[in-house]
């Protein structure tokens, strides 16, 4: 099996350099900048389960030739329409995307793009992010890679890919309802990102000051009304475990958007929040603090560069 994982930046260096070093047949696609460091420095990760430092196959969109078997997709949001047209050589009739974006909105595009037999579901749970010298830092322990087709099927193609991702020193799960988990990660992960962003710190942090963990637990309620009625509504206890992580006093968690807006770096505001609170709208929901943090964010983006 031939596996492309587009973009070697956090998510994608991690699990691609992790598959690689375990002599997996992957190749990143990056562009030219990307493409240079890493020829410079080779794609180095440093973590807590152990570093590694690779010289990795890197492919420029104008080198691809063909169609690859899979395609791990590990663009920010903001990039994926921009970087539909590189990967279009490699999606043959056979290939499967596998995209570990958050939020559901790149479902849509990628499948209005290729067709909904090319699109797999997918989900990673982890917390990385990229060094001053491009270099992938692993901030936390938990490393899982979720994954499925998204009709539930257990495929040829799935289970062939499964075999690949398996044993290559991360928690790789084959799912038989990655839709309904995609739409429990939005739920968590929008919940934690509005808190985060909108208040400005870590969980523990925002569950110090009086009232903190019960505006939380308001976002909490607003973010399940709303995938409830748009997605596959979570599980009472998918709620209360949100809850009680969500509001932990002294945890030190936070989302990969908090740590994007605080070294002042695009932030997927529109796919994490602003696609959530108009899902809502579309069903009468209104959610004023989603709305708040949406709107928070979106002004901050509106002041980036370029
Ligand atoms: N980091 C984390 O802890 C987690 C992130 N996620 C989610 O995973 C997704 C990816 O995030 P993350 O890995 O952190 O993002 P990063 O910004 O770290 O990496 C994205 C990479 O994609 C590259 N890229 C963008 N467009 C293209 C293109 N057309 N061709 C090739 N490469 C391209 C960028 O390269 P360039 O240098 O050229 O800009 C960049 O290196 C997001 O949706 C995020 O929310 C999910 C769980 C945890
Ligand atoms: C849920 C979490 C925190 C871990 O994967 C995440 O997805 C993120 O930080 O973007």
């Amino acid at each position: 099996m031939r596996l492309l994982v587009v973009g070697a930046g956090s998510t994608g260096g991690y699990f691609g350099g992790r598959l690689a070093e375990a002599g997996r047949d992957v190749t990143f696609l990056v562009r030219p900048r990307r493409a240079a460091q890493l020829r410079e420095t080779g794609l180095r990760i440093r973590s807590p389960h152990g570093d590694a430092d690779l010289v990795p196959q890197l492919a420029l969109a104008e080198d691809l030739r063909g169609p690859y078997d899979a395609i791990l997709l590990t663009v920010k949001g903001y990039a994926l329409q921009a970087s539909l047209d590189d990967i279009a050589p490699a999606v043959g009739p056979d290939t499967i995307i596998l995209p570990v974006l958050n939020g559901m909105r790149h479902i849509d595009l990628l499948t209005e793009r290729f067709g909904a037999q090319a699109v797999g579901g997918g989900l990673c749970r982890c917390s990385t992010t990229l060094g001053e010298n491009g270099e992938i830092i692993q901030l936390a322990k938990f490393q899982d890679l979720v994954y499925g087709e998204l009709s539930g099927e257990k495929t040829a193609r799935i289970e062939a890919l499964d075999a690949f991702l398996q044993g290559a020193g991360f928690e790789a799960r084959l799912s038989p309802d990655i839709a309904r988990e995609m739409w429990g990660k939005w739920f968590f992960l929008s919940s934690l990102a509005a808190a985060t962003c909108l208040m400005r710190g870590t969980i523990g942090e925002i569950a110090a000051v009086p009232g903190g963990a019960s505006v939380v637990e308001a976002i909490v309620d607003e973010a399940q009304t709303i995938i409830s009625a748009a997605g596959v509504a979570p599980s009472p206890k998918a709620v209360a475990t949100a809850k009680a992580q969500l509001t932990e006093a002294g945890s030190k968690l936070t989302s990969s958007m908090f740590r994007d807006l605080e070294a002042g770096l695009a932030v997927e505001a529109v796919e994490i929040l602003g696609d959530l609170v108009a899902r809502g709208e579309k069903h009468g929901i209104s959610a004023p603090l989603l709305t708040a943090a949406y709107v928070n964010l979106a002004v901050y983006a509106g002041r980036q560069p370029g």
